[in-house]
């Protein structure tokens, strides 16, 4: 593959910027520049040449074929974090014949080097785009083959599956049909066990990744739009003593104590005066419904019973106005009782989190239920059927990390990588 370059590290300026180079020669061009590197994974402090010209002195390091992130030979040189100075490097490299890199191709080079498999590579897309503890918890695990790793020991399960349904057909006599050891069966009920606990985590997981969303609902004037505003600690929403001021969902993305949230604000919840107020309200019920979590928020304390779900909150508005409610009472105006509501929501969510899986994407879902399929209801199976059964299930884990049909979906995983990863 040709020789590729870009800058690694955000554009802009910065202490540093570092500038990497891939592919067959990638040290010769560095050495060009830079002078003999003789050691590998060695830092050397160098002035970087342009012919005669001093473009900047540098750290430069390089890393053989088959030990660096790629696969290939890289090299990175660590400039001072001027963006001209990383543009006059790119220069140089072009008349040499580099191209820059495109978004997410040096990950791409290493997933077709064999350093990661696909869902190490959706693991690294996640950490990169990590903006909570849980979220970068879930994504490092992935990003370093935790699932492979579940994957490579469920396969395991499949192999010696399929081993003991070979034999019992070798040395199965013509006339007395093959008996599949109970073993098989064993085996194969710790497989479905192990993809049901993936597949039972996947709705948390997806959610710790994109965020759990939560929906403030409740009658007009009831403070929705106050108290997102306090939340957030600056007008996101308006206010007035207009009963029915919000018609549109406003989003909210917060970082609750380590978990992604989104909070909604809705329209209030009445009868409503015309269409447009009628079609806000509608807007409001639908997200309500798709919700992680409502929070029934009205200056007494009470539920909206047709959008109650079991474990919602229920949050008294205006406690300054009406104190002494019992429950969970808030006053956007003065701040009481904020702390206690954000600790019910994350109280609610943190225990919806913990029931988290592994996988996290559509992709890795459905790849679990095409294998969990195909072993569904083996009892009493004969061998040859059993056999290929097994077959499947393998081969569907082999599309969950990417080593077949994966092809179609690599533009779409690293084209959401941004250049230079
Ligand atoms: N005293 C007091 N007034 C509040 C509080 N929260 C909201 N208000 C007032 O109540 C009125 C309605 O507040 P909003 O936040 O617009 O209420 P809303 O639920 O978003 O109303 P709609 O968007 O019309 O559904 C405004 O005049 C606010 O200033 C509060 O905690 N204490
Ligand atoms: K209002
Ligand atoms: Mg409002």
């Amino acid at each position: 593959m040709d020789l590729i370059y870009a800058e690694a590290t955000p554009s802009g300026r910065g202490g540093v910027s570092v500038v990497r180079i891939s592919g067959e020669g990638a040290k010769s061009v560095a050495e060009r520049m830079a002078g003999p590197l003789p050691k590998a994974r060695h830092a050397y402090l160098r002035e970087i040449l342009d012919g005669d010209d001093l473009l900047d002195r540098a750290l430069v390091m390089w890393f053989e074929a088959g030990r660096s992130f790629t696969g290939e030979e890289v090299v990175e040189i660590h400039l001072h974090g001027a963006p001209v100075i990383v543009r006059r490097l790119g220069q140089v490299l072009r008349a040499q014949g580099l191209r820059m890199a495109e978004a997410g191709e040096f990950t791409r080079r290493a997933f077709l080097h064999g350093k990661m498999d696909l869902s190490e590579v959706e693991g690294l897309g996640d950490l990169l785009a990590a903006e909570t503890e849980s979220q970068r918890l879930a994504a490092l695990r992935m990003s370093h083959g935790e699932l492979a790793r579940k994957a490579d020991g469920w396969r395991s399960l499949l192999i010696r599956a399929s081993a003991l349904v070979e034999s019992s057909v070798d040395f199965a006599d013509e006339d007395v049909p093959e008996k599949v050891p109970d073993e098989v069966f064993g085996l194969l009920d710790e497989f479905k066990a192990e993809l049901d606990f993936q597949i039972g985590g996947y709705a948390a997981a997806e959610r710790v990744r994109n965020g759990f969303e939560v929906a403030i609902i409740g009658p007009p004037n009831a403070g929705k739009s106050s108290l997102i505003n306090r939340i957030a600690r600056r007008e996101v929403a308006l206010v007035s003593d207009i009963a029915g001021t919000t018609r549109d969902i406003i989003e909210l993305r917060l970082d609750l104590r380590g978990l992604a949230v989104t909070l909604l604000d809705t329209a209030g919840l009445r009868d409503a005066r015309d269409e447009l107020e009628s079609r806000g309200i509608d807007r409001a019920r639908h997200r309500a419904e798709a919700a992680d979590l409502r929070l029934h928020l009205s200056p007494h304390g009470k539920a909206d019973s047709s959008l109650w779900q079991d474990g919602d909150l229920v949050v008294a508005s205006k406690a300054d106005l009406h104190p002494h409610v019992d429950g969970l009472s808030v006053s956007s105006v003065t701040g009481t009782g904020l702390d206690q509501v954000l600790d019910g929501i994350f109280d609610i969510l943190s225990q919806k989190a913990a029931g988290a899986a592994l996988i996290s994407r559509e992709r890795q879902l459905n790849a679990l239920l095409a294998a969990r399929a195909v072993i569904e209801d083996v009892h009493g199976l004969e061998a040859e059927l059993l056999a290929e059964a097994i077959r499947q299930a393998a081969a569907s884990l082999d599309h969950l990390l990417g080593r077949i049909g994966a092809e179609d979906y690599l533009e779409v995983i690293f084209t959401s990588f941004c250049i230079g990863k």
